[in-house]
């Protein structure tokens, strides 16, 4: 019997529920959301296509095995960062991290600036760190993959740091060395790839919630899939002071930081400017 919880049921967390119904990743579904009539509304629409209980009693949510958080103000055209709705949803943050009081399950952090909350997460909560784990990574190698595509390059698409303008796509792993300025140009492309999602439909949703529902099957299957997400660095990598996307592998257990990675001076520039960002943003919450 599996138990996810989705804080926030909008665009993702309705998502996220009814993949992972359809999926067969969740056995039990259970939702909170401040709006009434969006949690009304994504319980029937579930239940309309798939036999899955699906209850709205947050009393339960320590039961629950997987909790995806991703309550919160979401960008518009007009907000340019993720950073920039650190301020709308820091209290949403606070007020999940009371309600997951209890709670001993994985926690996938969704909420923008999704790093900073992570590490909220893992340092606020008594959650073990290993099972606070900040999703954009896998999204975001995805897109690098796509944009690589597009310049002719195929090989393992990565991408580290910050899930925002300070990430940090690895190149050095790839079959070919690519040159700083198209390294800068596909940087670039990954950085806006989102905004068309948002400008068209008002947010990203497949591309998240697929991604989400992989995380929550490699715990679930304890695959130890090679992935990135964002983690408590911790001293890897010489980093402290902040979440960033770094290679884990994750299982039953949660996220074990991979730290044998080695990088270029271009990215190891680009991950040192994304933990000080970072660093200085985490020491506001
Ligand atoms: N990390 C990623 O890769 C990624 C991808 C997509 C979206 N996001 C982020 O996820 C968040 C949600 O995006 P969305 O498109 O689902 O937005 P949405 O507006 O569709 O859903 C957010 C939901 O949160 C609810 N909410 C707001 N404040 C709340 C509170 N205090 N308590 C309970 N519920 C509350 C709203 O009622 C709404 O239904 C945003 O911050 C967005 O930027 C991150
Ligand atoms: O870009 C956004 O604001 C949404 C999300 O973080 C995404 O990358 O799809």
């Amino acid at each position: 019997m599996t138990v996810l919880a989705c804080l926030g049921a909008g665009r993702i967390g309705g998502e996220v529920a009814f993949l992972a119904a359809a999926l067969g990743l969740a056995d039990e579904i259970i939702l909170h959301d401040m709006y009434e009539p969006v949690l009304t509304a994504q319980k029937l629409d579930i239940t309309h296509a798939i036999d899955i209980p699906v209850s709205c009693d947050t009393k339960r949510l320590r039961d629950a095995d997987y909790c995806v958080f991703s309550a919160g103000a979401a960008r518009t055209p007009e907000i340019k960062t993720r950073a920039d709705l650190f301020d709308a949803n820091l209290p949403v943050a606070r007020e999940a991290a009371d309600m997951l009081s209890g709670f001993g399950g994985h926690l996938i952090v969704v909420t923008n600036p999704m790093d900073v909350f992570t590490w909220y997460f893992a340092k606020h909560t008594g959650l073990a760190q290993e099972q606070v784990l900040g999703f954009g990574g896998l999204l975001d190698s995805r897109r690098f993959s796509l944009a690589l595509a597009s310049a002719g390059v195929t090989g393992d698409a990565r991408v580290l740091g910050e899930h925002g303008e300070h990430q940090v796509p690895v190149f050095s792993r790839l079959p070919i060395s690519v040159p700083d300025t198209v390294r800068e140009e596909i940087l670039a492309d990954i950085r806006g790839s989102s905004m068309p999602v948002i400008k068209g439909k008002s947010g990203t949703i497949f591309g998240p919630a697929w991604h989400i529902c992989s995380m929550l099957n490699d715990i679930r299957t304890d695959s130890h899939r090679l992935i990135t997400c964002s983690v408590p660095a911790d001293g890897a990598y010489n980093i402290d002071g902040c979440a960033l996307g770094l290679p884990v592998t994750l299982g039953r257990n949660g996220a074990a930081i991979d730290d044998s990675w080695t990088f270029d001076h271009w990215e190891e520039t680009k991950l040192r400017e994304a933990a000080d960002y970072l660093t200085g943003l985490c020491r506001r919450v």
